[in-house]
């Protein structure tokens, strides 16, 4: 299954709560971490790339600083997601190449409809909020307005996830609410997956 929403929409709330259920969750953005963790070739490239004003002092990437500049400028963008994503498909392949029996594995990929990968997968779920309530969540996690709407302006609209959809869950109320529609969706999940592979069982 392929999850979306954009920056701030709940992806990570919904994958936590999939998670307890008991899905693997494959994380994009964990995973775009990790390919550029101190010592890979990963941070060489984007060093190299970026020079040394994205470094930190103990050579760790600056994600703040890299942030500032890959939003602001889209050939900069381009430039980074050259590097790190092919690095994250080669991950991702590398990590979950061997299936695990029964698992309902939960691919959760900020920039889904953006890269084309909305066929890609039995069933792709949206996470959505309102624009207004997005930008106050991000911004209670430390992410500055302005920033958050840099990179809101890169990704996909509303409509655009929507035409991807085939469930759509709305983050627009409390937490509570939210786990209430990802435990009907689990519930779904494992029902689909106890039909068996070639049933398309309705949701
Ligand atoms: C620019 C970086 C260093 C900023 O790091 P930072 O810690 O501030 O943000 P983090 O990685 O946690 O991402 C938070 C959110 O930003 C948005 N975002 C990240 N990268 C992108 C992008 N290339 N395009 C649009 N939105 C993006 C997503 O909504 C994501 O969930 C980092 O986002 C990055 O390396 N991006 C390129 C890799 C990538 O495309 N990741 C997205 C998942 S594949
Ligand atoms: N229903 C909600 N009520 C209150 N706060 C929420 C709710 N859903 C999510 N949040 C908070 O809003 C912020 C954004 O949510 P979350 O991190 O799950 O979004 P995301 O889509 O994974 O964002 P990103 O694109 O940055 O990875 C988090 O701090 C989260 O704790």
């Amino acid at each position: 299954m392929g999850l979306t929403g954009g920056i701030g929409s709940g992806k990570s709330a919904v994958s936590a709560r999939l998670a307890e259920h008991g899905a693997v969750v494959v994380d994009a953005d964990k995973l775009a971490r990790d390919v550029v963790a101190p010592g890979t070739p990963g941070l060489a490239a984007v060093a190299e790339a970026f020079g040394p004003g994205v470094l930190l002092p103990d050579g760790g990437l600056d994600r703040a600083a890299l942030g500032q500049i890959v939003f602001a400028d889209p050939a900069a963008r381009r430039r980074l997601e050259g590097i790190t994503h092919p690095l994250i498909r080669d991950e991702t392949a590398r990590r979950f190449a061997a299936p695990v029996p029964d698992a309902i594995v939960v691919h959760d990929i900020p920039l889904l409809v953006e890269a084309g990968m909305g066929e890609g997968y039995d069933l792709v779920v949206v996470v959505e909020a309102p624009r207004q309530l997005r930008l106050e969540r991000l911004a209670s996690r430390g992410l500055p307005r302005d920033q958050a709407e840099a990179r809101m302006a890169t990704q996909a609209d509303d409509a655009a996830r929507r035409a991807v959809a085939d469930v759509l869950l709305d983050n627009s109320g409390d937490l509570t609410g939210l786990y209430a529609q990802v435990d009907a969706l689990w519930h779904d999940l494992v029902a689909r997956r106890d039909a068996g592979p070639g049933t398309d069982a309705p949701l």
